[in-house]
């Protein structure tokens, strides 16, 4: 056992002990740095120290810490992204700084973490420590400089395995159920470098442009929407079966994403078909404009870019840059490939490594002239949907009526009988009726606008079915007239080389006949018959 007072004898000795073991250690120390210094080569020697520093602070040390990068190769790291999301939530009021922002389309202020900025936070009992980071580097061939976003998430070592193995997958589920509560949709746009625009935290960069979002405002649903109802019924069950078989689609070998093709004249809702999937879903949406990407190899790290439980948008896919007819040419002409986006690129990508490298995803392509694509483009697991959105119905019109005007379908106002009877027989868009209907708050005024509408149309309809006709019947008379004066013309040509074989068909006949009778018809001309030059040939 110890006293004080032995103690007290004791440590004058134990501490010039201690001093001299320190001294001598750190003459030794300082010996060895000098050798080093003569001995060992620069390189080598940054190595060895850098080494040795590595193996004394992890030996010593408690702390683990995990780096969680923006991207994970050229993809996005959704633990990133999730982590994001939800550190906002968690920013605690000693924090110091903080990255606030508004754009005039967000109503509410957005909040982040500024660089080196930490957040503290607690999970079954283990304390976490996040910080937000970033260095800059230089890439390509003009060293443009890119920012590498990080997070660092710092803990105790012997809590590694519940921080990988169930912190990390909770504060996933919480971001997607924050994102989910929020219910923000975004609308991505390809934006080229240096953008006023960008200074929404959620864009992502890609080569010279990246994907600028806004919050999508498209106040499209499925219940805004004029479409039979039945057709209505059949996507929205179709979305749901796609977003819950997860299960099913792994089980099958077959990629998550469903592709839907929308065609139909213009004005007839396929964009707003679009924000209301999107809507529904609550799926991001990417518009992707293929005129604007220059290669293959351009495409793939666009889509690349994009990220799960969205919608890609392609519109008007006939006449948006790509070669939408002629595939073969496609690997024919390489040059041709490497200027721009081709279909094949397009194809191959949603076929292969974007389907493998990306969940829940959903692709839709609209045209106004289905014929035009290349078929290549139509078969099941390509565009698994086929929609033909066409002119209003009677049943199209009820729902606007009931949304612009607010009338209800068990009240209706006495036009609404005669302008769907008229819908019935007029081909015109639910734009165009959308657009009538919008001209005034008063029904009787908005609905007779509407009704006169309908029936100009169907009267130019009237004229140009007349028209049609008429042209129809001229055309047919032309070609009778031309066919006539080519029958006549070929009868006139018969006839002259009919009479030019007779021409060669001298008649030899010996002068001295006497038997030779030309008849004679009553009008006293000789018979078309015998119209044979005669040459008298002296016997
Ligand atoms: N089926 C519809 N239901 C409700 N509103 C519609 C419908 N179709 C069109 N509209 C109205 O008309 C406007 C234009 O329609 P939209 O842009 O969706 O048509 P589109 O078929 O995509 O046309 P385009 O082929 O020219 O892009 C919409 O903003 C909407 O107000």
């Amino acid at each position: 056992m110890f006293s004080l007072n032995d103690m007290k004898g004791q440590m004058p000795t134990t501490a010039s002990t201690l001093f001299s073991a320190y001294a001598s250690f750190a003459t030794c120390m300082m010996l060895l740095r000098s050798m080093a210094k003569e001995l060992i080569p620069e390189p080598f020697r940054t190595y060895l120290f850098s080494a040795i520093n590595y193996l004394l602070t992890s030996f010593f040390s408690t702390k683990f810490t995990l780096i969680v990068d923006e991207h994970s190769g050229m993809i996005r790291n959704q633990v990133y992204d999730a982590a994001d999301v939800y550190l906002r939530t968690k920013i605690c009021p000693s924090t110091e700084r903080l990255h606030v922002g508004k754009t005039p389309r967000k109503k509410a202020i957005s909040v982040a973490m500024t660089k080196y900025e930490e957040v503290a936070d607690t999970f079954d009992n283990v304390k976490l420590r996040w910080r937000f980071s970033s260095e800059s580097k230089k890439v390509g061939k003009k060293n443009k400089n890119v920012e590498k976003r990080f997070f660092e998430l710092t803990f105790s070592k012997r809590h590694k395995d519940k921080v990988l193995n169930s912190y990390l997958p909770f504060v996933l589920a919480r971001a997607e159920a924050i994102k989910d509560e929020q219910k923000v949709v975004k609308l991505y746009t390809r934006h080229l470098w240096p953008s006023s625009s960008h200074d929404d935290d959620d864009d992502e960069e890609e080569g010279n442009s990246y994907w600028g979002s806004v919050k999508l405002e498209h106040p499209s649903t499925f219940e805004t929407m004029a479409m039979e109802p039945e057709l209505k019924r059949a996507i929205v069950e179709d979305m749901d079966r796609f977003v819950r078989r997860r299960e099913f689609y792994k089980k099958v070998g077959k990629a998550w994403k469903r592709g839907y093709l929308l065609y139909g004249p213009p004005g007839t809702g396929k964009s707003s078909l679009i924000a209301a999937m999107a809507n529904y879903l609550k799926f991001n949406l990417y518009d992707l404009e293929l005129a604007s990407i220059y290669s293959d190899s351009h495409l793939r790290r666009v889509l690349l870019s994009t990220t799960n439980r969205s919608i890609l948008v392609i519109e008007d896919i006939d006449c948006c840059g790509v070669d939408a007819r002629n595939r073969a040419a496609d690997s024919k002409s390489k040059s041709d490939s490497e200027d721009r986006a081709t279909l094949s690129g397009l194809l191959n990508f949603i076929d292969g490594l974007w389907s493998s490298c990306g969940d829940e995803r959903i692709i839709v392509f609209t045209t106004n002239h289905r014929d035009l694509l290349d078929p290549a483009l139509l078969p099941p697991g390509r565009m698994d949907v086929h929609i033909h959105l066409s002119y209003c119905t009677a049943s199209g019109f009820r729902i606007l009526a009931s949304n612009y005007l607010g009338i209800a379908v068990d009240n209706r106002h006495r036009l609404c009988g005669e302008i769907e009877g008229l819908i019935a027989s007029t081909e015109v868009t639910p734009a165009e009726v959308a657009e009538e209907l919008m001209k005034s708050d008063d029904a009787d005024f908005a609905l007779q606008g509407l009704v006169n509408l309908l029936k100009w149309k169907n009267a130019v309809a009237e004229r140009k079915k007349l028209a049609n006709q008429e042209a129809t019947a001229q055309e047919t008379k032309k070609i009778a007239n031309q066919e006539a004066t080519e029958q006549e013309t070929k009868i006139i040509a018969n006839q002259e080389a009919t009479g030019q074989e007779m021409d060669n068909k001298v008649a030899e006949v010996p002068f001295h006949l006497p038997e030779l009778h030309i008849l004679m018809h009553d009008d006293g001309l000789p018979s078309p018959s015998l119209c044979f030059k005669i040459r008298l040939k002296p016997s």
